[in-house]
């Protein structure tokens, strides 16, 4: 029996197109002068330390630091010290009202029928814990975020690998058997089912449908007494 649905966010609960479209390009120009200007700010000054880190370079210069963000960004590098400053990026965006959180139409009444049965809601994505509650908390259908009890990031590891998710199972005390996870990224979602998760792979747009996971188009289509 599912208990706890943990769900990605980019190609599932939202258009890959406003992560790629709005949130991406609007970190990236505002990057460099952000890092020059707050680099003494505690939260930056710990990413920045966790970069330097994560390149195995302790002495690396802002400029070196800065070069490297543009080359994970050009990547689409799940950087756990990127992640964390777009993060912190991002909020001015939706404090400003410059963008909300965009949700496929089908996300939010779902969640809340979920939530009403009380099943536990978690996020995984690679963006950080306060770049989800942002996009869920600043959403086009309002604040969302008392709908979930836990959120994820690459903090717990990176999600194409078994390890992250074996340790959300321990962090939830569930075994992965009472566990349902949503994403449209195969390799995810394989990963996701080698620690015993049942998985359900989410097909937008042009998602690639090629996969022996269960696939649905829409959140209302995903029947959990079929997850046996
Ligand atoms: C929290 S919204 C930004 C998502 C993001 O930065 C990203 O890289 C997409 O990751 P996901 O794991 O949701 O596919
Ligand atoms: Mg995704």
């Amino acid at each position: 029996m599912i208990r706890a649905i943990v769900t990605d966010i980019e190609g599932t609960t939202t258009d890959i197109r406003f992560v790629h479209q709005v949130l991406f390009p609007y970190a990236r120009e505002r990057l460099e002068t952000f890092i020059r200007t707050q680099q003494g700010e505690s939260d930056v000054a710990a990413a920045l330390e966790a970069l330097r880190a994560e390149i195995d370079q302790p002495q690396a210069s802002v400029d070196v630091l800065i070069e490297k963000l543009y080359a994970f960004m050009d990547g689409d590098v799940k950087s756990t010290a990127l992640k964390v400053l777009q993060g912190i990026i991002w909020r001015s965006g939706y404090e400003n009202g410059d963008f909300r959180g965009h949700l496929y139409p089908d996300v939010t009444p779902q969640l809340k029928v979920w939530h009403q049965q009380n099943l536990r809601l978690c996020v995984y994505s690679s963006g950080s814990v306060d770049a989800q509650k942002l996009l869920f908390g600043y959403s086009d259908e309002g604040d969302l975020t008392p709908l979930f009890s836990h959120y994820f990031d690459t903090r717990v590891g990176a999600k194409r690998e078994t390890e992250p998710y074996q340790n959300i199972a321990g962090q939830l005390l569930l075994p992965g058997e009472e566990i349902l996870f949503l994403s449209d990224i195969r390799q995810e979602l394989d990963a996701a089912r080698l620690a015993g998760w049942h998985t359900c792979q989410l097909i937008r747009d042009d998602a690639d449908a090629l996969s022996d996971h269960p696939q649905v188009n829409r959140f209302d289509q995903i029947a959990l007494e079929t997850f046996l």
